[in-house]
């Protein structure tokens, strides 16, 4: 068997990885201990003096965690016992088993990106949870908040967009119900320009008109296999004895999660989909991840927004949750550096959940990251072969480039791009739908059992009617 590419490193001088362990993480670091010294007030008012305390030593762990970082220092273990410490310490163990003698300790700048870039997010937390009482703290709250305040414009046109569409959906024929899905997954796609971690921490907000920009930004998506979706998703609606349930693995708060619900309840409303399941992060993550505060926050605020149509979908969101149309999962995995192809291993019980989708949606970047293991893969390589093992239901990857790591290319096509546009990898100008599994309509039946691991084909590889 050929020998699989190199992780993505900051070991490799000058690359994105490396510019982000060296600039970005600590810039991210510095901003969290800003808004550390910003709350103290609150802290007071709420703990006294003990607030204070706790202020204090989240400061003293978090910049002796930059130091840590910044001379690059070997990776140590985890203290605090939490539910996932000790995978995360095996996992280390792991990593210090794959360098030689003459490599030294898993550091900063020598191990994979993956790794240390999760690591940094998981000691971050570290640093607020040994430091009650506020361990309880957010420290990427207030720029999730203010990321959606300052897209209120693209919040109130889009769900302006979906309450007219709900209420004609009854009417559309095919094509058209076609064309509004289509529409609504580039959206969600865009939406994912707007993390935060890529800026550093700093404002990155929706402020042009998202819905009529989509026809523009078509040339930008570099592999589109938003057909498949459609081709798998109709054929269960017409063929459908039970429930569809879509999964999104979601992303970031604020405007790509309005997005996210966005396309959720058009699934629900025009059948295509009969539940919607949402996996979020368990901890604050790479800056503006969704945490279920966050989901919860978004719904509510908007329920409670001055404007019809925006709160009509704050409403109707709530009621999908409390009826259980919309069910909101988490779990450790979803936070640990591992790739996705070692999830059968690592959380069998998240894998079997996941066999339960007929589709499963990953959101954003780093979900791309590691689905494909964050590997030096050459362009032209299938995303199937990428996935190396990871199939347990038909899935999409939505991502805009924002890491130098792409797969499924047509050959040719990423030099080109290399060429005219050197950057193109990590600005998120560009998108991707990239699908694996078959076509069939007859997964995902939460009843049916089906084995662990069960073989998938990519679209290539068989015939679709
Ligand atoms: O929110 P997303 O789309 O997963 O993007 C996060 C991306 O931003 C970065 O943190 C930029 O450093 C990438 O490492 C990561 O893949
Ligand atoms: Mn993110």
């Amino acid at each position: 068997m050929a020998e699989l590419p190199s992780f993505l490193s900051a070991k490799d001088v000058g690359s994105f990885a490396y510019l982000t362990i060296k600039d970005r993480t600590p810039q991210i670091l510095t901003r969290a201990i800003d808004t550390l010294h910003r709350h103290k007030n609150e802290f007071f008012e709420n703990h006294g003096e003990e607030g204070v305390e706790a202020e204090k030593k989240a400061i003293s762990l978090l910049s002796k965690l930059r130091n840590e970082l910044q001379t690059d220092k070997p990776i140590v273990p985890l203290v605090e016992d939490c539910a996932d410490t000790d995978l995360w310490n095996r996992h280390l163990e792991y990593q210090r088993s794959l360098l030689s003698e003459s490599d030294g300790q898993p550091s900063w700048f020598r191990s994979p990106w993956l790794f240390a870039e999760c690591y940094m997010y998981r000691r971050l937390h570290e640093a607020i949870i040994q430091s009650p009482p506020i361990n309880d703290f957010d420290v990427f709250k207030e720029s999730k908040d203010q990321n959606f305040f300052e897209s209120q414009e693209s919040v109130i046109a889009l769900c302006t967009h979906l309450q007219e569409l709900i209420r004609t959906i009854e009417d559309l024929d095919e094509n058209q119900l076609k064309n509004e899905f289509f529409k609504l997954l580039q959206i969600s796609l865009w939406g994912n320009k707007c993390d935060l971690s890529l800026s550093g921490g700093e404002s990155s907000s929706q402020k042009t008109d998202i819905v009529n920009s989509v026809d523009d930004l078509k040339r930008f998506i570099l592999v589109n296999d938003m057909e498949h979706l459609w081709s798998l998703l109709s054929k269960r609606k017409k063929t459908r004895k039970e429930v569809s349930r879509v999964y999104i693995i979601l992303d970031n708060s604020g405007f790509e999660l309005v997005t996210d619900l966005v396309l959720a309840d058009f699934l629900l409303s025009s059948k295509l989909a009969t539940e919607i399941h949402f996996h979020g992060k368990t901890i604050p993550w790479f800056v503006s991840d969704t945490t279920v505060r966050d989901f919860n926050w978004v719904i509510t605020q908007m329920k409670h927004c001055n404007h019809k149509w925006v709160s009509r979908c704050g409403v109707g969101w709530e009621n999908y949750v409390r009826v259980g149309r919309w069910v909101y999962h988490d779990h450790i995995f979803w936070t640990l550096p591992h790739e996705y192809s070692a999830m059968l291993q690592v959380a069998p019980d998240l894998y079997a959940e996941l066999q339960k989708a007929c589709l499963i949606l990953f959101k954003g970047d780093l979900n791309y990251r590691k689905l494909t293991g964050d590997r030096k893969w050459d362009f032209t390589v299938p995303f199937h072969q990428a996935l190396r093992g990871f199939h347990p239901a038909p899935l999409c990857s939505i991502r805009t480039l924002k890491a130098e790591i792409q797969v499924g290319l047509q050959p040719g096509q990423g030099e080109q791009l290399t060429a005219s546009e050197p950057n193109w990898l990590t600005t998120g100008k560009y998108g991707i739908f990239q699908f694996d599994g078959p076509l069939r309509c007859d997964f995902g039946n939460p009843a049916g059992e089906k084995d662990l691991g069960s073989t998938f084909f990519s679209p290539e590889e068989q015939c679709v009617d």
